[in-house]
């Protein structure tokens, strides 16, 4: 996957795994796979035995054995950005993140771009170093924050060399779902990389259906579990997607 995301596939779907244990992450890739995903979110803080780095890496193994194809996205989401409680501290994640990088079985990592700036730097070098793509992310499960402030973040993971922008924000009303679009718009016309935008919840769903119009390359669909509030499963997702380009003459 030289380049991450083509023009005329777009918008990609991922569709997140959860499962706590490779048992039911295995049983999860089998029931997602006939339904086709564009990628496959390894959503690795809900893992029990993440603490133990041969387990997720045996796991990550048999993960890429049984995806084939579809390429694997691994991200540890952190409490404050809407993850789940973890027992690895940054440094632990960042390692854990490192040993991802020089394995085989992933083909991106996703990590927080509101991370200490070192962090950041060890991640993005050693993805880099191991052909890995990185995909800083923000997210915001409280609110969504004004325009200026999703680009800043946007902007910010370009600064820090991401191959990817990512900004899921939480609406309170249907201005703010606006608010995300706009500055999806804006900032896909101006950055040099890819981005990813996502208002969650009902309010939000809107943007997980149509935000590809805004220049959102990437929206996440539930295959099996859902990972956030407001994905739609991935079968009507992409029947309405499929009915807008249908349909219209963009
Ligand atoms: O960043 C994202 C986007 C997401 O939060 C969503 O709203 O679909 C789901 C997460 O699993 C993923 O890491």
């Amino acid at each position: 996957m030289s380049q991450l995301f083509t023009e005329e596939k777009l918008p990609y779907i991922c569709t997140p795994l959860t499962g706590a244990t490779t048992e039911e992450l295995l049983a999860e890739v089998q029931a997602v796979l006939p339904k086709k995903p564009d990628l496959l979110e390894w959503r690795a803080d809900f893992f029990l035995n993440i603490e133990n780095k041969e387990a997720v890496l045996e796991t990550s193994r048999q993960l890429r054995h049984a995806s084939g194809e579809i390429p694997i996205l691994f991200t540890i989401r952190s409490v404050k950005e809407g993850g789940e409680h973890i027992p690895l501290d940054e440094s632990g994640k960042v390692e854990l993140l490192g040993e991802m990088c020089k394995s085989d079985f992933v083909q991106m990592v996703d990590y927080e771009v509101c991370n200490e700036p070192e962090l950041v730097r060890q991640v993005r070098d050693c993805s880099a170093k191991h052909g890995k793509k990185l995909i800083l992310s923000y997210h915001n499960f409280k609110r969504t924050p004004h325009k200026m402030e999703i680009c800043k973040y946007l902007l910010q993971a370009e600064l820090y060399g991401a191959d990817a922008a990512k900004a899921a924000v939480m609406p309170e009303n249907q201005e703010d779902v606006f608010t995300l679009l706009e500055a999806t718009r804006e900032m896909q016309k101006t950055m040099g990389i890819p981005v990813i935008t996502i208002s969650m919840g009902g309010l939000g769903a809107v943007s997980r259906l149509f935000g590809w119009m805004y220049g959102s390359v990437l929206t996440f669909a539930v295959g099996e579990h859902s990972s956030a509030p407001g994905q739609i499963p991935i079968e009507e997702l992409r029947q309405a997607i499929q009915t807008v380009k249908q349909y219209s003459s963009l």
